[in-house]
């Protein structure tokens, strides 16, 4: 066991991983030398060469689609792309072929690939480096969707996302990179993809959040729980496929419902969230569900980023008046 970081985590889950399997090759811009703009693939290139480990072009179509083309191929790629909100010129590629190819080719032919990204805000970064843009892959089928908030989780989601046979888009909370230490397992180890995490239990409400907004939850919920509201956090860890069952469950014994993201509230993931609740659990439910979330405006700049992402204080507000509704 090692006190590492999230980044440090997924480090050592690429480490080790390339180290077993010989078809798995890294890459993305600045990826190889310089171990990324984060320098999550530090040192990668020293040990592994220049053919496993390499940077490209600017030019995520390029990225995205030669993973594809590996991937069908017998390799197994590891791309990053810089920051989120530079997939787009990749995302023709990875819908219409990397999400797809399974189905089209009636299962001859599948797609194990492993889309990292560094995701959300909260680092004071340029424009547009900050977007939460989990609907865009959680929308489409054939694409598994995962997100770590520990460290611990960042090795064995990774490792899981890795070994999937399909295309898995691996989302870097950004934020928390070297936020914080944990104790992880020098061993290889897997989490399963598809699983929430109760990551407190508690039974006023249950509150659902992922990667970096974990920790701001459960802030918020130190914040209230001196008043005597206990809340119950799940860390929902995959965005697609949604774990049902976990969250049901919870809200069957809570019999209220928040969710708080950085991402958009308009068509944005809480929305399928509380549908998901509303049609399942409907007569469960002593309240209407709450989403708290970023507002329905482009990502702003750094200097504004503080009123746009959930912190603390206001997630307690909300969960203090949901606590006090009544049916
Ligand atoms: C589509 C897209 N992908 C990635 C980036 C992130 N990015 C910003 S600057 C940069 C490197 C630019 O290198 P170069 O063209 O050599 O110019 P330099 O700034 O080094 O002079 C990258 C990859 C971006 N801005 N847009």
């Amino acid at each position: 066991m090692a006190i590492i970081t999230l980044l440090e985590a997924i480090n050592q889950a690429i480490d080790q991983a390339m180290e077993k399997d010989e078809s798995i090759v890294v890459f993305g811009e600045d990826a190889g030398f310089e171990g990324g703009v984060f320098r999550v693939t530090a040192g990668l290139q020293k040990k592994y060469g220049e053919t496993r480990v390499f940077d490209t072009p600017i030019a995520e179509s390029a990225i995205v689609g030669s993973a594809v083309g590996m991937a069908i191929n017998g390799l197994k790629p590891i791309a990053e792309i810089q920051f989120d909100g530079f997939i787009f010129p990749g995302y023709t590629d990875l819908v219409t072929h990397a999400a797809r190819m399974r189905n089209r080719s009636r299962g001859q032919f599948t797609v194990p690939m492993v889309l990292r990204l560094p995701h959300g805000g909260g680092i004071r970064a340029l424009e547009h480096h900050s977007e939460a843009l989990e609907v865009l892959f959680g929308s489409i089928p054939g694409l598994k969707v995962v997100t770590p908030s520990t460290p611990y989780d960042a090795k064995g989601l990774l490792l899981a996302a890795i070994n999937d046979p399909d295309p898995v888009v691996f989302l870097e909370p950004k934020r928390i990179y070297r936020a914080g230490k944990q104790e992880v397992p020098a061993e290889m180890y897997e989490i399963p993809i598809g699983k929430a995490k109760v990551v407190k239990q508690g039974t006023d409400m249950t509150v659902v959040a992922w990667g970096s907004i974990v920790r701001e939850v459960e802030k918020a919920v130190k914040l209230v729980e001196a008043e005597g509201i206990s809340v119950e956090i799940i860390d929902l860890r995959t965005i697609s496929p949604i774990d049902e069952e976990t969250i049901l469950n919870s809200v069957k014994k809570t019999g209220k419902f928040m969710v708080v993201t950085e991402a958009v509230k308009s068509y944005g993931p809480a929305a399928e969230l509380i549908t998901m609740v509303n049609e399942k659990a409907f007569f469960h439910l002593e309240a209407a569900p709450v989403r708290f979330t970023g507002f329905d405006i482009t990502v702003p700049l750094a200097r504004g980023e503080h009123y746009h992402f959930p912190q603390p204080e206001k997630i307690a507000a909300y969960i203090r008046k949901l606590a006090k509704a009544r049916p």
